[in-house]
């Protein structure tokens, strides 16, 4: 398995390109089944993620075809097949999502549960009450859905109890086509749900209130393809934001939206990190010299403070003066990177959804292991600012999730390299 060594120290300076967004690409990529015509997608990130997700695609008969730069064209001309095997829902569980788009072009889908994943117990009771509210007739066959709709589905009202980006993903995906209209209350209002009911109105789809928290689908008999390019990843743009600020230095990040990380760079500004809005992203600068505050963060869904930037946090807030409070609310489990980051020198004691980070003069490198996508940038960033080595295991998590990391580190001074392992099965 490879391993990436960063010995940390360096200031960062420089200019990083913004890639897609993995959360949209994926998305994008399951619409495509939703017409025989081809669907071709700009920006798109090349990660583990997405080579998986066409994998998926390519089981049930599309083409899928990558070309430079950052082009995917999916067709799905004819469905041949709409199993999807446990070992290739397990690799990454948004691959469930492909489920409702199979359900709606064939009338049957059998797709595997996605696996136990290690931020929490995520079921998917919410995506199945949803496509079950639209009609479809579900059963649990060992550790399978099956899924029909012998008369296609049907567009319903549909109330989420609380909000999931991707059960909203999911219904918005099976409504387009169903017959009638379907509203989705509380559904999430993530900018990536926005690219993805653009793209299928693109498509011909009719999706009224995007970005809001009801959502009006008006069903229509087909789609057709379209060229759609994907949003910016805010979740890499703001990861890259933090690391500027630990590392210190000046960086400039681009191709993307400084709204994206309003959550974010609010609590930066607040820490004392120097944050410009620029017209394709942002200036993030910090003077090493100068100590960060200590602030507190609290994970909502959009536009609060996004889950996904609360490891990175809490890496930037292990050096800050005093204590900081971090309370986890979307996910039971996702501090697992505290004792990673504790085996760096950081101070962190954890209750529950709650992590208390009281910040120390100094991290000293040492080897530590990515736990999940997001920890593992984690410690990316708190490895630029620790002193000596730091060696990081299991970066299959990071190559799902972060396009061309060390080269986008190293662009900026970083001393960043990966260390190939004999294979990268896991
Ligand atoms: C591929 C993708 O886009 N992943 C993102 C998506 O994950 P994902 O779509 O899985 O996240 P959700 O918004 O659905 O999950 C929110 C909460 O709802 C719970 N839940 C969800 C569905 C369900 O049927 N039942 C249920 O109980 C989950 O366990 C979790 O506690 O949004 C999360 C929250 O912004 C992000 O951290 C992930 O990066
Ligand atoms: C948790 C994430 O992804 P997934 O939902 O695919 O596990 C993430 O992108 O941070």
């Amino acid at each position: 398995m490879d391993r990436i060594a960063i010995v940390g120290g360096a200031r960062l300076t420089g200019e990083i390109p913004v890639s897609g967004a993995k959360n949209s690409a994926i998305k994008l990529m399951a619409a495509a089944i939703l017409t025989d015509q081809p669907l071709k997608l700009t920006n798109m990130p090349r990660l583990a993620d997405t080579r998986f997700l066409g994998q998926l695609l390519r089981a049930f008969g599309l083409s899928v075809e990558e070309s430079d730069p950052a082009t995917t064209v999916l067709h799905a001309r004819e469905i041949t097949s709409t199993f999807a095997p446990y070992d290739l829902v397990r690799q990454m569980r948004a691959s469930f999502n492909v489920l409702g788009p199979l359900l709606t072009r064939t009338g049957e889908a059998r797709v595997s549960l996605p696996g136990g994943c290690t931020i929490g117990a995520r079921p998917v009771d919410l995506h199945l009450k949803a496509l079950q509210a639209l009609g479809a007739e579900i059963t649990l066959e060992e550790g399978y859905v099956h899924a029909v709709a012998p008369k296609g589905l049907k567009g319903a009202e549909i109330e989420f109890p609380f909000v999931s980006v991707g059960a909203t993903e999911h219904a918005l995906l099976a409504a387009v086509l169903a017959e009638g209209t379907t509203v989705l209350r509380r559904a999430a209002c993530e900018p990536e749900i926005g690219d993805l009911a653009h793209c299928l109105n693109a498509m011909g789809a009719r999706i009224e209130g995007i970005d809001t928290d009801v959502l009006t689908v008006t069903g229509v008999s087909s789609l057709r393809g379209t060229e759609w390019s994907v949003i910016p990843d805010r979740i890499e743009m703001g990861s890259y934001a933090v690391a500027a600020a630990m590392a210190g230095g000046e960086v400039r990040l681009t191709k993307s939206r400084p709204e994206l990380i309003a959550a974010l760079t609010d609590r930066m500004v607040a820490a004392g990190v120097e944050v410009e809005p620029t017209s394709d992203g942002v200036i993030v600068r910090r003077d090493p010299a100068q100590r960060l505050k200590a602030v507190d963060v609290t994970t909502e869904v959009y536009p609060g403070f996004a889950t996904d930037l609360q490891a990175q946090f809490m890496a930037l807030m292990t050096l800050a003066r005093g204590e900081s409070v971090i309370h986890e609310t979307i996910f039971e489990n996702r501090f697992m990177h505290a004792p990673e980051l504790m085996r760096l020198g950081a101070e962190i004691s954890v209750h529950g959804g709650e992590a208390r980070v009281t910040g120390v003069d100094r991290l000293v490198g040492a080897q530590v292991m990515a736990t999940d996508l997001r920890a593992s940038v984690s410690l990316v960033i708190a490895g630029l600012a620790a002193e000596g080595e730091t060696t990081i295991g299991r970066v299959y998590h990071l190559d799902r999730g972060f396009e061309h990391l060390e080269a986008k580190l190293q662009a900026c001074g970083a001393d960043v390299r990966r260390i190939k392992g004999e294979s990268d099965e896991h």
